[in-house]
């Protein structure tokens, strides 16, 4: 079977859905923490988005077709680089797209995991930045499927049909 990409908005639940999906999956974010032995968080104040943004296509074009599942950061798309190694590799790619304030509300709530694309910005701006992304994750994606009030059962279904 192809290895499957998720994308999406943040807090679409592309982290929590790629676990379930299959034991050999692998969280981009994660492998950047462990890389970098801090928190992205602290990462983005000390040496900023763009450092990060490099880190991100490195650790993309290194991991990702070697495990079945692999489940992005929320900014993958940002890059051309990025989306041309996604348009190019032989994979799926699915796109978990979602109603905006749902995800924003789950964002705010997720203590464990701040992110500091969305806590540095008010809700206008970050919906902006959703709206823009919205046409990029459109434009790498071979399937797209709608999680708004679905559990992450019901989605994992979904990307199994
Ligand atoms: N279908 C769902 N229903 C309810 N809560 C969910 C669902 N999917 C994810 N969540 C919750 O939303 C929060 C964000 O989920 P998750 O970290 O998986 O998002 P993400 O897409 O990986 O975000 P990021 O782009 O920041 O990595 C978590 O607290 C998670 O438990
Ligand atoms: O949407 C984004 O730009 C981000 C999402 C997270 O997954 C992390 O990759 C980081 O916080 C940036
Ligand atoms: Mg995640």
């Amino acid at each position: 079977m192809k290895p499957t990409f998720l994308i999406g908005f943040m807090g679409s639940g592309k982290s929590t859905i790629a676990k379930l999906l299959a034991d050999d999956f692998v969280d981009l974010d994660t492998v950047i923490v462990e890389k970098i032995g801090m928190s992205i968080s602290d990462f983005f104040e000390q040496f900023g988005e763009a450092k990060f943004r490099e880190l991100e296509t490195e650790t993309l074009k290194s991991v990702s077709t070697t495990h079945q599942i692999i489940s992005t950061g929320g900014g993958i798309v940002m890059s051309e680089e990025n989306r041309q190694f996604l348009k190019d590799a032989d994979v799926n790619v699915v796109y978990l797209e979602g109603d905006f304030d749902k995800l924003y509300a789950r964002i705010l709530a997720d203590k464990e995991n701040i992110r500091p694309i969305a806590i540095s910005r008010t809700r206008e701006e970050l919906f902006d930045i959703y709206q823009h992304r919205a046409d990029l994750y459109d434009a790498v994606a071979t399937h797209k499927i709608c999680v708004t009030d679905k559990t992450p059962e019901e989605i994992v279904k979904e990307i199994q049909l």
